[in-house]
């Protein structure tokens, strides 16, 4: 049977490699910046990326960009919280919160997500108080250094053992705060305290992390890797090299892939879903 996650009374079934949506709501991300303007656009973007074929949405408002300033939370709140209302009430698909903070959890939970994304993988104050007590899944991620300051200067003696081990002391933390090891999911972090070949090794060894026992998350949709792989400078013609990514770390083990271009990411799965279907012959004794 393959691990199912509750997400608040909405199943997420990790039978094969599932895709999640990204909704940002940060105002940068919709041209006019209004607030309203930008509920409706993001509520319009999720119903979209729902009718692509997403298997869960994943509702972000504060812009994780390297540099950017903290967002205080009632910023956050007033951002993510009505698009998340008016999603689960429109849509039948799990959403996934991706915040730090543990007040804008409990509220999102409260507003019909059904699992925490978190970037800073509980590492905020009350961050494994308040997930454990939400009772949904959360994804714990790796990051070197904080956003502001992550890019500047990534450095490991050996990345995949280093992000292996912290991914291994989150999921103890977790489990020692009482969140069911069967409600974690982890992920290697792409772009976040990394280097291209920082990256590229931990996609290359993407199996090693199979150990942790725990479903894999990879996000490398439209990052700068894919751009200096391609020469795309605009994060928008990265679909081709995304997908690619995403069927690499399909291929080598992630059961969730946290994508922008929900439609072609569905479409390569179909093809990657087909192969694996079909019938091994038995290995000649
Ligand atoms: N679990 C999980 N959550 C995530 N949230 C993000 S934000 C990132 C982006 O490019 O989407 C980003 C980074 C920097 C600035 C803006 C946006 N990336 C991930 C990921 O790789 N894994």
């Amino acid at each position: 049977t393959a691990p199912t996650l509750d997400c608040n009374g909405r199943a997420l079934v990790l039978d094969r490699p599932r895709v999640m949506g990204i909704v940002n709501v940060t105002p940068d991300s919709f041209s006019d910046g209004g607030a309203h303007d930008t509920l409706q656009a993001a509520v319009a973007h999720g119903l979209r990326l729902a009718g692509e074929g997403a298997d869960i949405l994943d509702i972000g408002g504060e812009s994780t960009r390297p540099g950017a300033a903290d967002v205080p939370v009632e910023e956050e709140l007033r951002r993510v919280i009505p698009v998340i209302e008016r999603l689960a009430s429109e849509t039948a698909l799990p959403i996934s919160i991706d915040t730090s903070k543990p007040e804008v959890m409990r509220a999102a939970i409260a507003a019909g997500a059904g699992m925490i994304n978190d970037v800073y993988g509980l590492r905020r104050d009350g961050a494994l108080d308040a997930a454990a007590a939400l009772g949904v899944p959360v994804v714990l991620m790796h990051m070197q250094g904080e956003p502001r300051d992550m890019q500047a200067q990534p450095r490991y003696d050996d990345v995949v053992s280093e992000v292996f081990r912290f991914l291994a002391e989150r999921i103890f933390a977790a489990e020692m705060s009482g969140i069911d090891k069967k409600r974690i999911v982890v992920d290697p972090g792409f772009g976040f305290g990394k280097t291209l070949d920082h990256n590229l090794a931990l996609l290359a060894q993407l199996h090693r992390f199979d150990e942790l026992g725990v479903p894999l998350l990879a996000g490398l949709s439209r990052k700068k890797s894919i751009g200096e792989l391609t020469g795309r400078d605009d994060p928008r013609e990265r679909v081709h090299g995304s997908v690619a990514a995403h069927l690499v770390a399909a291929q080598r083990g992630a059961r969730l892939l946290r994508v922008h271009d929900v439609a072609a990411t569905v479409d390569a799965l179909k093809v990657w879903n087909a192969v694996a279907a079909q019938p091994m012959p038995k290995p000649r004794t």
